[in-house]
């Protein structure tokens, strides 16, 4: 009676301080840690045996055969051992335990009883992962955090190049950075959320010293709202020839200008001498590829491929950056297609509406990717499964970004739409030829 007496005084002296110190304004997890964690740490230490038992995770030191008579008997031993597991650790969103394996045991088993986990714990999901030999972390998150992914945790510094896109499952910041991860494919069905996604990529580079070029072959529906920020816009494939052809010739004075420096990458040439970093978004890769057959289109799509994986093959060391979105990106679209898609190794998966698609994009890279991607509903907007910089992948959810938005940042950064000579000359070309 004097301990419930404890608890209760101790729980609201906890509150009591939380709220005399404006907590939840400073803390946006502390009703977790206050209340959610100590009841989710106390049943998965009462539960952990029996989950562990039920689901094979217990060894026995008795062997499983005995003699009787001249007859060897095998079956189940009546006493086993769970695995030793640590006391759980808050995260911002759940917990982690440690549970150091018993000879003879593999994380096999440990991920097959994940589901049983997460209903024995009650808790939204739970990762399995083994962080050295012997050792198996289980990582329970209590609530999906993608469906605020505004209450990110853990500060993001601010560095050239990089994008907080949204939150990840683990309540992270969702980061996709060119240094580490040269280029992307994003690729879902209609409405899945992949212009939210670039709307707020761009958004998060408008501020940033980067050249944009915006290639959208559907009119220039999608990328026409950041038109006041982008270097070049090309809303039709001859467009796109010309935009890429002129990328390309300005990778080349890159490359020389490295060779003449002794340097490997633009990023060791001194600050003065390097040129503008650039990020070329794609937005539905099929326009560029798809032709009614005749001679003159073919070429052009032929030409666009060529150029593509140009830039995606040689492009990272010289400063030259691929996002290219659609809503299937595979051999049926034309010839160059899987190559260029094997040199985007950044991936990220909306809902797609075939088996095919998301196997395409995650499947060459991560087998069990693939089936999450494929449970992603019609709801969850925004939501992905995205490859993580340690080959590893993970689900988040992209900020919203309206195009209301969208067009603001663009305007407001409209200063940086900075010009590329070989680009524009292009563009100047092509529209005179037409013209003529
Ligand atoms: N991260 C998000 N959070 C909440 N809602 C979202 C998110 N991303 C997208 N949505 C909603 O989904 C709608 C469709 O998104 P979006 O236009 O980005 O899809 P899409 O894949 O580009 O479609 P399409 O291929 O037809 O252009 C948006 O209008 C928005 O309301």
């Amino acid at each position: 009676m004097s301990q419930l007496l404890f608890a209760i005084v101790l729980v609201a002296l906890a509150w009591t301080v939380a709220l005399a110190t404006r907590l939840p304004e400073r803390w946006p997890h502390w009703r977790w840690y206050l209340t959610g964690y100590p009841r989710t740490a106390l049943r998965v230490m009462v539960t952990w045996r029996k989950v562990a038992h039920l689901n094979d995770l217990t060894v026995s030191h008795q062997p499983n055969r005995r003699l009787l008579g001249d007859l060897a008997v095998k079956g189940d031993p009546l006493r086993t051992h769970a695995p030793r597991c640590s006391i759980p650790r808050p995260t911002p969103n759940g917990l982690s335990v440690r549970v150091r394996l018993h000879a003879g045991q593999t994380p096999a088993p440990f991920l097959a009883a994940a589901e049983a986990l997460v209903h024995a714990w009650r808790v939204h999901a739970v990762r399995i992962v083994s962080p050295e030999r012997g050792i198996v972390l289980i990582t329970a998150t209590a609530a999906d955090p993608l469906e605020h992914p505004d209450r990110t945790t853990g500060e993001v510094s601010a560095s050239l190049l990089s994008a907080v896109v949204g939150a990840l499952e683990t309540g992270g910041a969702w980061v996709m950075n060119f240094r580490r991860v040269p280029h992307w494919l994003i690729v879902g069905a209609t409405r899945s959320g992949k212009s939210t996604l670039i709307a707020r990529l761009i958004t998060e580079l408008a501020p940033q010293p980067v050249a944009l070029v915006g290639i959208d072959c559907k009119g220039g529906m999608e990328l026409g709202l950041f038109e006041q920020r982008l270097s070049a816009l090309a809303t039709c494939r001859s467009q796109a020839v010309a935009v890429l052809g002129a990328l390309v010739v300005d990778m080349q004075d890159r490359m020389r200008t490295c060779r003449a420096a002794g340097a490997r990458s633009i990023w060791e040439l001194p600050e003065k001498e390097r040129p503008l970093p650039v990020v070329v978004v794609v937005d539905e890769i099929a326009e560029l590829y798809l032709t009614n057959g005749s001679k003159e289109q073919r070429a052009e799509a032929e030409q666009c491929s060529t150029y593509l994986l140009r830039l995606a093959q040689l492009g990272a060391a010289l400063g030259m950056h691929l996002v290219v979105a659609g809503q299937r990106v595979g051999s049926d679209l034309g010839p160059g297609v899987t190559a260029l898609r094997a040199q985007l190794s950044g991936r990220v998966c909306h809902r797609v509406n075939d088996p095919g698609t998301a196997e395409m994009t995650l499947g060459d890279l991560n087998k069990d990717a693939v089936a999450v991607a494929q449970s992603i509903g019609e709801a969850e907007q925004g939501v992905a499964v995205t490859t993580g910089e340690t080959g590893g992948w993970m689900r988040g959810r992209s900020h919203l970004t309206t195009p209301a938005k969208a067009q603001v940042t663009a305007a407001e950064y409209a200063g940086l739409a900075f010009r590329l000579s070989g680009v524009a000359r292009a563009l100047e070309e092509l529209d005179g030829g037409e013209g003529a």
